[in-house]
């Protein structure tokens, strides 16, 4: 099946290899000046950046700057995750994975959307700026990742705790992505609270296995990120958090839909579960 990408999408998926681009001036920086300092790869890669930032704002007009520029630096953060895996010690690498998988995670949520439904796509499908705690839960997690690096660097080493993490990252990353395939038209980052025409209830693929795999796909990559970063803390808070966040999000969602599907969500709520444990979502007393 061949995918149509909208203007808007191709304008992204360029910009963002762009931002990818910034790999190959770290090859350069190996290869053709001997410069074997990771700290001279970064300032390389900060110096690409910006020259590409410029361009990107000389080129574009202010609104598909908005994408141009986000999509770039998803590029560039991914490429700069992959090359810390690669050249930083031992106790660092565990960050590089970990921005590497964030950088895929916030690009592939616009992609999706520019795939899926179009029509609802906008600066903000990237999710970067998804809410307040979204971001203080972010600094939070680099704040005890350096302080444990620095007093116990040795937590940070652990391989089969970061292959651990980034497995379930990438099980949840792609069963959030499927699901987001699966109801296409249907799928919103942006709970509907009034029915369109041609919105339809989903119960094929995914759906068929549970009432929110999407949900369950971001569940289960949030607290991924923590096993990756091997952080204790946050483990146990983004568990609590992200439990709590989507079984509000879940009962909010389920009067929304059952307002507009009536008896038939009745009997899917019947038949499938939430697919997050201990969640039941909204039910209506008989
Ligand atoms: C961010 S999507 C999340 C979808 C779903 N909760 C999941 O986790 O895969 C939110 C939008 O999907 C719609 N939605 C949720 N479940 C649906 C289903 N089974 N069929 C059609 N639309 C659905 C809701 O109306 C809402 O506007």
């Amino acid at each position: 099946m061949a995918i149509m990408l909208c203007y808007e999408g191709r304008l992204s998926l360029y910009c963002f290899l762009g931002g990818m681009a910034s790999l190959l001036v770290f090859y350069g920086a190996e290869a053709f000046l001997h410069e074997e300092s990771i700290w001279t790869k970064v300032a390389l890669s900060v110096g690409y950046y910006i020259s590409l930032n410029v361009i990107i704002r000389i080129r574009y007009n202010p609104r598909d700057y908005q994408i141009a520029v986000r999509a770039a630096f998803l590029g560039t953060v991914l490429s700069a995750g992959i090359v810390v895996v690669l050249y930083a010690q031992e106790q660092y690498k565990s960050f590089g994975i970990y921005a590497t998988l964030m950088a895929l995670f916030h690009y592939t949520e616009y992609l999706g959307i520019a795939i899926c439904n179009p029509k609802t796509l906008s600066p903000d499908s990237f999710i970067l700026n998804h809410s307040i705690h979204y971001g203080l839960a972010a600094a939070a997690s680099w704040i005890e990742y350096f302080v444990e690096v620095h007093y116990f660097p040795e937590m940070k080493t652990y391989k089969s705790v970061w292959i651990a993490g980034l497995l379930l990252c990438l099980a949840g990353e792609s069963l959030r992505k499927v699901a987001m395939i699966t109801a296409s038209k249907n799928f919103s980052h942006i709970v509907q609270f009034e029915r369109h025409n041609e919105h339809e209830l989903v119960t094929h693929g995914v759906y068929g296995w549970m009432r929110h795999p999407s949900y369950v796909g971001w569940f289960y990559w949030s607290i991924g990120t923590q096993i990756t970063l091997a952080n204790p803390v946050c483990f146990v808070i983004y568990a609590i958090a992200s439990w709590k966040f989507f079984h509000d999000r879940i009962l909010m969602e389920e009067i929304t839909l059952l307002n507009f599907f009536g008896e038939e969500y009745i009997q899917y709520q019947e038949r499938v579960p939430s697919g997050l444990p201990y969640i039941s979502g909204f039910r209506v007393e008989p």
